[in-house]
């Protein structure tokens, strides 16, 4: 990523990302399709925007320290960020100016190591939550989710193994490693673009973080079984699910959000994915109509996203601080509530890709606290600076009485 000549469009590109996020609240990915739409972008153009973007924001506050711009940024200010970041990564391009000489710019540099939370990009507020929450640990949890995000994509084994994907993709350009303990994991070695792929278009793959992979198998489906998705999104995990249940039995997948359903069963269609039946949820009636009808319930509940900073670093400039009271209260809300939709014996996951216990541990411990038939199996944090994966948190909760 170092050392490179960029053109003026991919460096004003780069700048827009920044622009939409920083300066207009739009999400990262929000962003990526604003900026690249109706572009006719190489892949690898793409590829090396969002990575240069990404890499901006992971460590925002730290380049702006150096710069020595206040954050809110403002537009003004931007370009002198952006210097910085070429600067430190020695890259070049007509449409940035360089405003420091080396020798002010590794003087900045070297006064910012006494500040190791600064130089990870990682804000205070993010800091002494981390501190609070995670004490020892964090300082290393803090430094793995400043890391370049690594890319996996899932074997569809609906339609394929993880050796015969690797071997496609190996066909088409794509180089791949198998993933230590996640079976159906493939970690993609090269910057080649996934969706341009024969494979692809086939529903041989999704692209999914291992650690979110790891997750949707701890719900240890079964073919046959009446499994429900509550908070199904996009479908990253339903579909990991469907697959596991080899097309057999009925796979609920519901949501607040419409969208996010109609985009779950575009992505079904094309995984062969034919068990799952989409439906939106309208109030607290559409729960309490299937209350006691699920072997297996998955609560793959909305939460802060600090776990997934590495991909979603805008997380870090954003409101998240303010909406954690909220996030809690919904968390508590679904997990009381939406439990009811398991059977007796039945099997709950409760899970966030969150690394911080108060949306965690803490969440399910007062749940079977207040509970006596739900019971805590087991519960495990993925934990991005053991695994190089995504940050998660899922808890195993039998039901085990009325
Ligand atoms: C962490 S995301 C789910 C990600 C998804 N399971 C995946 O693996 O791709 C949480 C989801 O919960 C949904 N959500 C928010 N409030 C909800 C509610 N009250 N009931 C159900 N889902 C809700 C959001 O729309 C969002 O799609």
């Amino acid at each position: 990523m170092s050392g490179a000549m960029l053109s003026v469009e991919q460096a004003e590109l780069i700048i827009a990302v920044a622009e939409q996020v920083l300066i207009d609240g739009a999400t990262l990915d929000r962003a990526y399709s604003k900026v690249f739409a109706g572009k006719r972008l190489a892949s690898s153009d793409q590829a090396l925007i969002s990575s240069h973007a990404g890499a901006l924001l992971r460590k925002l506050n730290y380049y702006a320290a150096v710069a020595e711009v206040n954050l809110p940024i403002a537009p003004a200010q931007l370009q002198s960020l952006v210097a910085v970041y070429f600067q430190l990564h020695q890259l070049r391009s007509p449409a940035i100016r360089i405003q420091l000489s080396d020798s002010q710019l590794n003087e900045r540099v070297a006064q910012l190591q006494q500040y190791p939370a600064l130089v990870d990009g990682c804000p205070e507020w993010l800091d002494i939550l981390g501190q609070q929450q995670l004490a020892e640990r964090w300082p290393a949890e803090r430094a793995a989710l400043a890391a370049e995000p690594k890319r996996y994509v899932r074997a569809n084994l609906l339609k394929t193994t993880t050796d015969k994907l690797a071997s496609r993709l190996a066909n088409e350009g794509i180089s791949s490693q198998a993933v230590v303990n996640v079976a159906t994991a493939l970690e993609i070695t090269n910057n080649a673009s996934l969706f341009r792929t024969e494979s692809y278009n086939d529903g041989w793959f999704e692209q999914q973080d291992a650690g979110s992979q790891m997750v949707a198998e701890v719900l240890d489906v079964k073919p046959g079984m009446r499994v429900i998705d509550a908070c199904a999104g996009n479908g990253g995990k339903t579909l990991a699910i469907a697959a596991m249940m080899q097309g057999k039995g009925r796979l609920l997948a519901m949501d607040v959000e419409q969208w996010k359903l109609d985009n779950l069963k575009k992505r079904a269609k094309r995984a062969g994915a034919h068990n799952i039946e989409t439906r939106l949820i309208t109030s607290s009636k559409t729960i309490k109509r299937i209350a006691m009808s699920a072997d297996r319930v998955l609560l793959d509940v909305p939460c802060s996203g600090l776990g997934v900073l590495k991909r979603h670093p805008d997380t870090k400039w954003g409101d998240t601080e303010s909406r954690l009271p909220v996030l809690a209260e919904l968390q508590a809300h679904i997990l009381g509530s939406y439990s009811r939709m398991l059977k007796v014996d039945g099997i709950l996951v409760y899970a966030t890709c969150s690394i911080m216990p108060s949306e965690n541990r803490a969440q399910v411990q007062r749940f079977v606290t207040e509970k006596p038939q739900f019971e805590l199996i087991e519960d495990s944090t993925v934990w991005p600076s053991e695994t190089g994966f995504d940050g998660f948190y899922w808890a195993k909760i039998k039901r085990i009485a009325e």
